[in-house]
C-alpha cells in the first residue's frame, strides 16, 4: 500500500506511508458501480459537508444520524464515512490541486460546487475508486445537488485531476511553495499557522523538527476507538475479552477496539466503560496518583463536560473512599456529565454543579484536596478525531482561550487547599495554552506558594514501560509517538505554609 502512494523526499526518506494508510486504504468501494441513479453514500457525504460549512456543524455528530435516517449501513456507510472525513481533513491538499485545474480563484467558485469537487478529488486521489466511477458518480451528484451547468464544470475539472496521480500532484503543489512549513501544510493539509504552532511545540518538547511530517500525517489518519474500563466497575481484562480488541499501550484502563462499534457493548451502554482517548486516561490516572499532603477525600473536576474524565475520576474515587464535585459552566454539558456518571457508586459523587469555574476559587477557597482543570482549548491535539476543526479554528482563538485558561488555573489553585494537587490538562500542545499559561499563572502568585510535581515520572510509572517523553516535569503526548491525542499535563501542589 505504501509502495503505491509512498515516495521519497530529497533525503531519500519514504514519504507518504501514513498518508496512504490514512484515508485511502480501507477497501474503498465504489457504490456507484453497483447501482443506477445518484449514489446515496456520496449524497450523504455532500450533505454533511454542507451542514459543516453552513451551520458550523460537527461532522462526527451529523454523519451517524444521517446514515441511519437514510438507511445506509455496512459498506455504504463505511464508504460515506471515509469520503466525508477524508475530504474534510484533506481539504487543503485538494484545494491546491483543484486550483491547478481551474482558471479562477477558488473563492470565485460557489461553495457547494467546490465541495463537490473536493469529494471528487478525494475519491480519485485519496481512495481507491476507479477514475471513471469517481467522475461519473460525482458528476451525477453535481447534477442532482448543484445543477446541470455546474455539473459540466465539475466533469471538466475532475477529468483534469484524474490525468495525474497523487504523487505527481503533490510534487506540483509543494513546488509552488518556498518554505518548509508551507510545503508541509499543503501536502499534509493543515493551515500554516497550525503547522507552525505544532512545529514549535514539538521542538520545545525536545523532538527533532523532522518529526513534524509524521505528526501531520498522524492527524490525517482515523484513530482507533479506545475504551476506558472504569476501575471498580469493570476490569480492562474483562472488557477486552468481550470484544475484538487489544490492550492499550500505556494506560492500564485502556482497551483498543479492532472495529468501531462501541455502542454494541453493554458495558459502554451502562457506563461501566466509555469511549476515551488513551492520552486522556493516562493524564487522569497520573493526576489521581500525584502525592497530596494530608487527607485525600474531596476532588473537584472544574471543567467537567461532557464527563469522560469525571466518570474515570468518580470511579477511582469510589475505590479510594473519596468523592468528586463535577463542575461545568454549560447546563446542557452538565447534563451530559450526569449521564456519564450513571454507573459510578452514588457516594463517590457529591454533586454536579453549573458554575463558572473562574468563580470557584473565590467562592470555595481551599476546599478541595485535588482539582482537575481540563481546560477549554483549541483542540489542536485532537485534530485526527475532529476532521473539520483545523479549518474552523483561527489564530485569534489562542489568546482568548489562553486568558480563560489562566483564570481557570488561578481559580483552581485557590480552590485547592495547601498540600493539595492541581492537574492542568489541555488537548492542545500549543505552547501559548500549555507552559506559557502555567508560567504566567505561577508568576502572578507569591513565590514558593506552588511547586511543580514530576508528572513525567508518574506517567511513566503508570505506563510501566519506557515512553518517549521530554526530560521535563510536565508531560506532552503526541499522536505520532504515543498513538494518543496530543494531551498536555502539568501537576502543581500548593505548598503548605
Ligand atoms: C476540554 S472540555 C472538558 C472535557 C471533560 N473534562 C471530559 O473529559 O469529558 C472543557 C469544558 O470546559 C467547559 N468550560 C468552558 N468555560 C468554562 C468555565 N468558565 N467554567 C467551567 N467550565 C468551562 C466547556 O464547556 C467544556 O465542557
Amino acid at each position: 500500500m505504501s509502495g503505491e502512494h509512498g515516495r521519497r523526499d530529497a533525503k531519500g526518506r519514504e514519504r507518504g506511508a501514513a498518508r496512504a494508510r490514512g484515508e485511502g486504504s480501507r477497501g474503498a468501494l465504489a457504490p456507484g458501480e453497483r447501482r443506477k441513479g445518484t449514489d446515496p453514500a456520496r449524497t450523504v457525504a455532500f450533505d454533511v459537508l454542507r451542514e459543516v460549512a453552513e451551520s458550523d456543524a460537527y461532522a462526527n455528530l451529523v454523519l451517524p444520524p444521517m446514515l441511519r435516517s437514510r438507511g445506509l449501513s455496512g459498506r455504504d456507510a463505511a464508504f460515506a464515512t471515509e469520503l466525508t472525513y477524508g475530504t474534510l481533513r484533506l481539504r487543503g491538499r485538494y484545494d491546491a490541486v483543484i486550483a491547478e485545474c481551474v482558471d479562477r480563484p477558488l473563492d470565485r467558485i460557489d461553495a457547494p460546487v467546490l465541495d463537490v469537487l473536493r469529494l471528487g478529488a478525494h475519491q480519485v486521489l485519496g481512495m481507491r475508486v476507479p477514475a471513471h466511477a469517481a467522475v461519473s458518480e460525482t458528476v451525477g451528484l453535481a447534477r442532482q445537488r448543484v445543477g446541470a451547468g455546474s455539473a459540466q464544470f465539475v466533469n471538466a475539472v475532475l477529468r483534469k485531476i484524474t490525468r495525474t496521480d497523487l504523487e505527481e500532484w503533490l510534487e506540483v503543489v509543494e513546488g509552488r511553495e518556498d518554505d518548509e512549513v508551507a510545503r508541509l501544510s499543503v501536502v499534509d493539509s493543515h493551515p500554516q499557522w497550525i503547522t507552525r504552532a505544532l512545529r514549535d511545540a514539538l521542538v520545545a518538547a525536545g523532538r527533532p523538527v523532522d518529526e513534524l511530517e509524521s505528526l501531520l500525517e498522524a492527524d490525517n489518519a482515523s484513530p482507533r476507538v479506545t475504551l476506558v474500563a472504569r476501575p471498580g466497575l469493570v476490569s480492562a481484562e474483562d472488557l477486552g475479552a468481550r470484544v475484538a480488541s487489544r490492550p492499550g499501550r500505556y494506560a492500564p484502563t485502556a482497551v483498543v477496539l479492532e472495529g468501531s462499534d462501541p455502542g454494541s457493548l453493554a458495558d459502554v451502554r451502562d457506563g461501566r466503560a466509555g469511549v476515551q482517548d488513551e492520552g486522556s486516561q493516562l493524564v487522569t490516572l497520573a493526576f489521581v496518583q500525584a502525592p497530596v499532603e494530608g487527607p485525600d477525600e474531596r476532588w473537584l473536576d472544574l471543567c467537567a463536560g461532557p464527563g469522560g474524565k469525571a466518570a474515570l475520576l468518580a470511579a477511582i474515587a469510589g475505590t479510594r473512599g473519596a468523592r468528586i464535585v463535577a463542575n461545568e459552566v454549560q447546563p446542557h454539558r452538565a447534563d451530559l456529565v450526569e449521564r456519564s456518571l450513571a454507573a459510578v457508586p452514588e457516594d463517590s459523587v457529591e454533586q454536579v454543579q453549573v458554575w463558572d469555574g473562574r468563580d470557584v476559587g473565590t467562592q470555595e477557597p481551599g476546599s478541595y484536596d485535588r482539582v482537575l482543570v481540563d481546560a477549554p482549548c483549541t483542540g489542536l491535539g485532537a485534530l485526527r478525531r475532529r476532521p473539520e476543526s483545523r479549518w474552523r479554528r483561527v489564530p485569534a482563538d489562542v489568546p482568548v482561550l489562553a486568558a480563560l485558561q489562566r483564570e481557570l488555573l488561578t481559580s483552581a489553585l485557590a480552590a485547592v487547599r495547601p498540600g493539595g494537587v492541581v492537574g492542568y490538562v489541555t488537548c492542545s500542545p500549543h505552547l501559548a495554552e500549555t507552559r506559557t499559561v502555567v508560567s504566567d499563572v505561577l508568576r502572578a502568585l507569591p513565590e514558593g506558594s506552588v511547586e511543580i510535581l514530576d508528572a513525567r515520572a508518574l506517567v511513566t510509572q503508570i505506563a510501566g514501560t519506557d515512553m518517549p517523553l521530554a526530560d521535563r516535569l510536565d508531560v506532552q503526548l503526541w499522536p505520532h509517538l504515543h498513538g494518543t491525542d496530543a494531551m498536555h499535563l502539568t501537576l502543581l501542589r500548593r505548598v503548605t505554609p
